[in-house]
């Protein structure tokens, strides 16, 4: 390319460079300026409480702010737009404002209404455009620009016409992988961009197959919803439910480099403040565990705890004995029942009922007359029996048998130790488990389940956060102490009562000071969200929404009492057996019908010719079946050979099939680990594999939407059909096969 002597190649590029470098002046200029308004914010001392909360706030403002400029440092501006009136935007990241009083903007945030053209504009519908830019940039580099003429009678030419128009988005596509998912904000797709910015109310469900840019989609509506309702969502935060950690791993990067950080990700495994799923249950057991009818079980459970004497409770008291029999239990009980609480909840009632009932037999024992048998109590020598009884360690001993306090984890461990009776015995056998052995992901919607029914006894928390309080107070007192001290060490050589300098001593006092601690909760809402089971997000999106059991489903739907709900799934790649088989089936008991459908029918991953095979695969079983449309083929034909050495076939393979950038994943069933590992060098494996090695080796289910340049599948004749689905579709370039054994009819055609 000839350079003209300023460098460029021409005007074109040497006027967009000239333009991006004034953006990133201004964004130089606005990041000195923040941090040095968050430094001077923290510097000040002791402000009065208001002008702390001002300063809290500004800090968290700006830092949110600063962090946005961090991310996409680098990658600001993408593209433009020109419209036929003479009007151009320039369209990039983020959106900024000139700072004088006019706050024109110089550069729209790809999510603003007035940036749409950028990505649904087309020859047939212009929406008003002449021509649309992309602009690459290496850093803060203008590397090259791709211009579509959208105007047809246009006849100006840049020189960086990109006929087709879809130049950038093939060199996307077929750039090597990283191990991290990237964002796709450059080149959005129509019918893409219909889903990211659908309404914010009520229950969508995406469905595509693999490659269609479900995960992309749904990460880029989460950064749309958080720009358009910023302030609901900055305060209610975005729950992002994936399938595995390594899944959460592979998509962490694209809302930060977006600009956004208020969202929490989690797999379901996660949603249980405490809980951490180490474990892990077999099909069956996660298929049993998952079904609704456990919540009724659960229910079940609970009531079993509410028990009765077997046959009597002796209670001594005041040198008497009572006899606490079944019948009066099952009337304490039964009452207990009727005000409907949660069990933890409703145990001050079956308190109050047992204490009443003893009060009963005390006060009928001593205070009947022999002759006529009137009562000759009066009320406070009732409320004194009553008040004693409350007294007696004994009297809570037989309470705590027959109503105990549960916990979440101790109703749940109980119950999997010894589930026999609740369930069929063949379900009893799969789940029975001693909880030693750590808790799995699908122990966690039963412990939610048992949170809902259990409740939480409001007296204990108070008692709780009083005796937190009292710590605190005692704290503050201390931290009051020791600044006191100091002002006299300080001070000495003056006469203290001249002193015009106050110290935190003279203006607060402990309770005071220990309130102001609590009011500086400074973590973002995504945080709190996290520490807290009862919190209701402002929005979630579920990825792989279809391995969701129906008690997966239930703690979900707690948890966005709104229903302001994106799922994103594929039935056919679904694995779990406890997996819902319908969106209508999954969402009628929330929802009833009225929830929205979107499509996604264009695959941007898998090349036609790896398409081919993976599609056969399923039509074996399933011959109406229909895969997506891949967008792109590479003339590169995926092989499937046998072999009598596998381990020696994997090195070799995996030898052949490594790029020479990008990265390589060999797919193979769990068992074959060890062995292939030993022959594979530098290979990453394990529970939580690191995506970003060269080469990384998974069993079927990890590889659940992941996508790597070459990929080498293992012995698929013991795969089921959608695992096999999922392995064969998640290369962009190649695709090997490799079996000992019987090989799926449809791949022993090829
Ligand atoms: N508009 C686009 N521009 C550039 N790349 C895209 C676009 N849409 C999708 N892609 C890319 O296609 C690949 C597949 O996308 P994604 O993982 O979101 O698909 P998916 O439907 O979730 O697939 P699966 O169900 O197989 O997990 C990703 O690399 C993504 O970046």
């Amino acid at each position: 390319m000839e350079l003209s002597n300023t460098g460029f190649p021409d005007d074109e590029l040497r006027q967009e460079q000239e333009f991006i470098d004034g953006l990133y002046a201004h964004v130089d200029a606005l990041r000195g300026d923040t941090e040095a308004s968050v430094t001077d914010a923290l510097g000040q001392g002791n402000t009065p409480m208001q002008a702390r909360l001002e300063r809290d706030i500004l800090v968290a403002e700006r830092s949110g702010l600063l962090a946005a400029l961090n991310a996409v440092d680098g990658s600001l501006c993408f593209g433009r737009i020109d419209f036929t009136s003479g009007t151009t935007h320039h369209i990039g990241r983020i959106g900024l404002r000139t700072e004088d009083a006019d706050r024109t903007p110089i550069l729209i945030d790809w999510r603003a209404d007035v940036a749409r053209p950028f990505y649904l504009a087309t020859g047939h519908t212009p929406m008003g455009l002449r021509r649309r830019r992309h602009i690459g940039t290496e850093g803060r580099r203008v590397t090259d620009l791709h211009d579509e003429i959208l105007d047809l009678g246009d006849q100006e030419r840049t020189g960086h016409e990109d006929p087709t128009g879809d130049a950038v988005l093939l060199a996307a596509l077929n750039s090597a992988r990283t191990g991290r998912m990237s964002d796709i904000v450059q080149t959005i797709q129509a019918e893409q961009d219909e889903i990211i910015r659908a309404p914010h109310r009520g229950v969508l469900v995406v469905e595509g197959g693999p490659g269609t840019g479900k995960t992309a989609v749904a990460l880029h509506r989460a950064a749309y919803l958080l720009y358009e309702h910023r302030e609901l969502l900055a305060k209610r935060a975005v729950l992002i439910v994936g399938p595995n950690p390594a899944f959460l791993g592979y998509i962490g990067e694209v809302l930060p480099s977006l600009g956004e950080t208020g969202v929490l990700l989690a797999t379901v495994g996660e949603l249980f403040p405490g809980v951490k799923a180490t474990a892990t249950d077999s099909r069956a057991a996660a298929a049993v565990k998952g079904r609704a009818a456990m919540a009724d079980v659960l229910a079940d459970v609970v009531r079993d705890w509410q028990a009765l004497p077997d046959p009597v409770i002796a209670i001594e008291h005041d040198r008497e004995i009572l006899m606490l029999d079944d019948g009066l239990v099952k009337v304490a009980r039964e009452k207990t029942r009727a005000a409907r609480l949660p069990h933890n909840v409703a145990r001050e009632h079956f308190e109050g009922h047992i204490l009443n009932t003893l009060t009963d037999m005390v006060a009928e024992r001593i205070g009947t007359d022999p002759f006529d048998g009137t009562n000759l109590l009066d009320p406070s020598d009732i409320t004194q029996i009553r008040d004693e009884l409350a007294e007696n360690p004994e009297v809570w001993a037989a309470i705590d048998q027959l109503w105990p306090r549960l916990t979440p984890q101790r109703l749940v461990a109980d119950f999997l130790a010894d589930p026999v009776g609740y369930l069929p015995d063949e379900d009893a056998a799969a789940i029975r488990r001693p909880v030693s052995r750590g808790w799995t992901v699908a122990d966690v919607p039963l412990l939610d389940e048992a949170a809902e029914l259990l409740g939480v006894d409001e007296r204990l928390a108070r008692a709780r956060a009083e005796r937190e309080r009292e710590s605190q107070v005692a704290y503050a007192q201390g931290v009051l102490d020791v600044s006191y001290a100091s002002r006299t060490y300080e001070f000495d050589d003056k006469d203290e009562e001249d002193s015009e300098v106050l110290s935190a001593h003279d203006i607060i006092d402990a309770e005071r000071f220990a309130e102001r601690q609590e009011e500086d909760d400074h973590r973002s809402a995504a945080e709190r969200a996290a520490a807290d089971r009862t919190w209701a997000f402002g929005h979630i999106i579920v990825d792989e929404a279809q391995e969701l059991s129906p008690m997966a489903w239930r703690l979900l739907m707690r948890r966005s009492p709104t229903r302001s709900m994106t799922l994103v799934g594929d039935p056919a790649q679904t694995a779990e057996a406890a997996g819902v088989g319908s969106w209508q089936q999954i969402l009628q008991p929330y929802v009833q019908d009225r929830w929205e459908h979107a499509r996604l029918g264009v695959n941007y991953r898998t090349p036609a010719e790896i398409m081919e095979l993976a599609a056969a695969v399923v039509r074996a079983s399933d011959p109406g079946f229909e895969p997506p449309s891949s967008v792109r083929s590479t003339g590169v034909r995926p092989w499937v050979r046998a072999t009598d050495d596998l381990p020696g076939a994997v090195a070799e393979a995996v030898k052949e099939l490594t790029p020479a950038e990008g990265r390589l994943a060999v797919i193979a069933p769990r068992h074959l680990h060890r062995r292939l590992a030993a022959r594979l060098d530098g290979v990453t494996a394990g529970a939580e594999p690191d995506l970003t090695h060269p080469v990384v080796l998974l069993d079927p289910r990890q590889s659940k939407g992941l996508e790597f340049d070459s990929v080498l599948v293992v012995e698929p004749g013991l795969y089921g059909t959608s695992d096999l689905y999922v392995a064969l579709t998640r290369a962009t370039q190649r695709l090997g096969v490799l079996h000992t054994g019987r090989l799926p009819k449809a791949l022993v055609t090829t």
